[in-house]
């Protein structure tokens, strides 16, 4: 545009609607009275509500992917493949937007964090009931972390339930068995509440589908879909490591824990483990 050139000017079209009270709009359907009056600074400093957006943002997104988990794996357990793809296409999205997300967070200073901090008290992103049900719906099961939710009996039994349920990966497990994979017992079932443990004898069945994947083509694109759930979900988990590491360095969290170290214990858990070590034997006679 040359510098003379004028902006466009939009005049609202005629036919465009003016006449809306007492009619559905844009704000009464997004419910925007209620979603944008939810953000209540502690104090008067300005990064606060940073903070408590980029939180609030990403409980949506967490809200989103609990909904699109659960349709992927009831479609499973229907036997019904063909959702999945978009479905799962979609949480990957999600995660990609989660993870590019931390950027804005990292414009908050150390020191103007510091100035706010001491405000949150105990709580912690440790009590995001909606972040441990996506761990456990994707296989990630650990019984101590419901004592966070104690104070809560309604969240607590959601948790629990969950807890006890079999995993998306679980399901998918079930449903290879039911479509002639050699898929071990011991995988079809057991306590579904307990860590998920890597089995050796689930690799075998992983193998025959990725050494001819267009025989196998929905299954094999449900792994895959999955690998890349695992993989963007560990890069989460490291990009809030760093994000934790530059904003309070190595103090300890306002939950309790050691903070940066606790933290990266857990970067390299993996969901699906057969998944990765099939590609090892890719290849091998
Ligand atoms: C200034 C920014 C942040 C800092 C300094 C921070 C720090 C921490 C620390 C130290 C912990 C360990 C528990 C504790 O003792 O508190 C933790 C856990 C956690 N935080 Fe953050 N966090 C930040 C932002 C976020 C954001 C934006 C989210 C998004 C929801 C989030 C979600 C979580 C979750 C889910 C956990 C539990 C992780 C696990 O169990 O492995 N945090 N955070
Ligand atoms: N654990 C953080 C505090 C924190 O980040 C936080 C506090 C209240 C609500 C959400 C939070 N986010 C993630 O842990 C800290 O130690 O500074």
């Amino acid at each position: 545009m040359k510098m003379t050139e004028t902006q466009p000017v939009r005049p609202l079209e005629d036919q465009i609607d003016r006449d809306l009270a007492g009619r559905m709009t844009y704000a009464d359907y997004l419910k925007l009275d209620t979603l944008l009056s939810a953000q209540y600074p502690l104090g008067a400093e300005h990064d606060e509500m940073l903070f408590i957006i980029q939180h609030q943002v990403a409980e949506l997104w967490f809200k989103l992917i609990l909904h699109e988990l659960r349709a992927a794996r009831s479609a499973i357990m229907r036997d019904t493949l063909d959702p999945c793809e978009k479905i799962l296409s979609r949480v990957k999205c999600i995660e990609r937007q989660l993870f590019d997300q931390w950027s804005v967070l990292e414009t908050l200073t150390p020191s103007d964090y510091a100035k706010f901090r001491p405000m949150l008290g105990p709580a912690s992103g440790l009590q995001s009931y909606q972040y441990r049900t996506v761990e456990f719906i994707l296989g990630n099961k650990q019984k101590d972390v419901l004592q966070l939710f104690a104070h809560d009996p309604k969240i607590c039994e959601e948790l629990r339930r969950e807890l006890e349920s079999p995993s998306l990966y679980d399901e998918f497990q079930r449903y290879l068995a039911r479509h002639g994979h050699a898929v071990p017992q011991s995988c079809l079932s057991r306590d579904w509440s307990a860590p998920y443990v890597r089995n050796p004898a689930l690799v075998p069945v992983f193998e025959r589908i990725y050494a001819e994947p267009s025989a196998h083509w929905p299954v094999y694109a449900l792994c895959e879909k999955l690998i890349d759930i695992d993989e963007l979900f560990q890069l989460w988990r490291f990009r809030h490591v760093k994000t934790v590491e530059r904003i309070i360095g190595f103090k300890k969290g306002t939950g309790g824990s050691s903070g940066v170290a606790f933290l990266r214990r857990i970067v390299d858990y993996v969901f699906f483990p057969e998944l990765l070590d099939v590609r090892t034997r890719i290849g091998s006679a």
